[in-house]
């Protein structure tokens, strides 16, 4: 089966002041299968950024390339929805409105594009505040608003770059388990960086763990949980061992 996304051996550069070059990710190969959810973490500046807007089409490779469903990513592209950790809402719109506005660019009736938009406001808890301002929103239900928009226009693939990282530790919980019902419902393929190893064991079918200088893919860790995934699991013996050998991969490399 043609994997949904295929990294091929993904190098990108960047040139540094006074003519010297800087190697962010190097020949980084991986294939994500039609509705994984895989998550990336690696220590800072290791390229995870890099990899995943290299998918987006928001940044050139400088050598390799990236296939989505088989064909080449030469630019961004409607099946795949990007989200930052900065919540990107237009501020003079309403939940709903932000919501909607994927499906008005494209031309959707408006009694389609309200029926799809509740239905994504309902999945992730806010309709109650359909008709608020992002003002007036805390930073979880923004970035819960924010989710909606990316799924209401019906993405394929959902890019994630630390979304709930400014977050504190009690609203990250609460999104983990609303994006994976909002995930096991709709089978995305979904590919979401995080610092925290624990939300990357938590979600995660896949642990990707890159290593930096240059960034590279360093290990691939299986997370034989089975979904959906439960507080109880957190603190399960196997959630335990699982979050260890991440860590060790990650910050302690060369004991992993
Ligand atoms: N436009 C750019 N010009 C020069 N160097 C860049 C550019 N973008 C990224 N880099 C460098 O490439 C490396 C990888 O950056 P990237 O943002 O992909 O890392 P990351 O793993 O996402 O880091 P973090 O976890 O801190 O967000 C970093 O050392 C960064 O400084």
């Amino acid at each position: 089966m043609t994997p949904r996304i295929s990294f091929q051996n993904v190098s990108r550069r960047f040139e540094l002041g006074g003519g010297g070059e800087f190697l962010a990710l190097d020949r980084f190969s991986l294939e994500v299968g039609e509705g994984e959810f895989i998550t990336v973490v690696g220590p800072s500046g290791c390229g995870k950024s890099t990899a995943m807007n290299i998918a987006a089409g928001l940044l050139r490779p400088t050598a390799g390339r990236v296939l989505v469903d088989g064909a080449a990513v030469e630019g961004p592209g409607p099946e795949r929805g990007v989200i930052f950790q900065q919540y990107a809402l237009f501020p003079w719109l309403t939940v709903r409105e932000n919501v909607e506005f994927g499906l008005r660019v494209a031309g959707m009736p408006g009694k389609r594009r309200r029926e799809i938009a509740d239905r994504f406001i309902g999945l992730v808890g806010l309709t109650d505040f359909a008709e608020a301002l992002p003002k007036t929103l805390s930073g979880g239900m923004k970035q819960r608003c924010a989710i909606a928009r990316a799924y209401a226009v019906d993405p394929k693939i959902l890019l994630m770059d630390e979304p709930f990282g400014a977050l504190d530790a009690l609203t990250r919980v609460t999104l983990q388990d609303q994006l994976l019902r909002t995930w096991s419902q709709e089978r995305r393929t979904v590919m979401f960086i995080t610092h925290d190893v624990d939300e990357a064991v938590y979600l995660g079918g896949r642990v990707i763990v890159m290593a930096a200088r240059p960034g590279r893919l360093y290990k691939v860790i299986p997370v034989d949980l089975p979904y959906p995934r439960t507080e109880e699991m957190r603190l399960s013996t196997a959630f335990a061992a699982l979050r260890n050998e991440v860590w060790r991969s990650v910050y302690h490399p060369e004991a992993a």
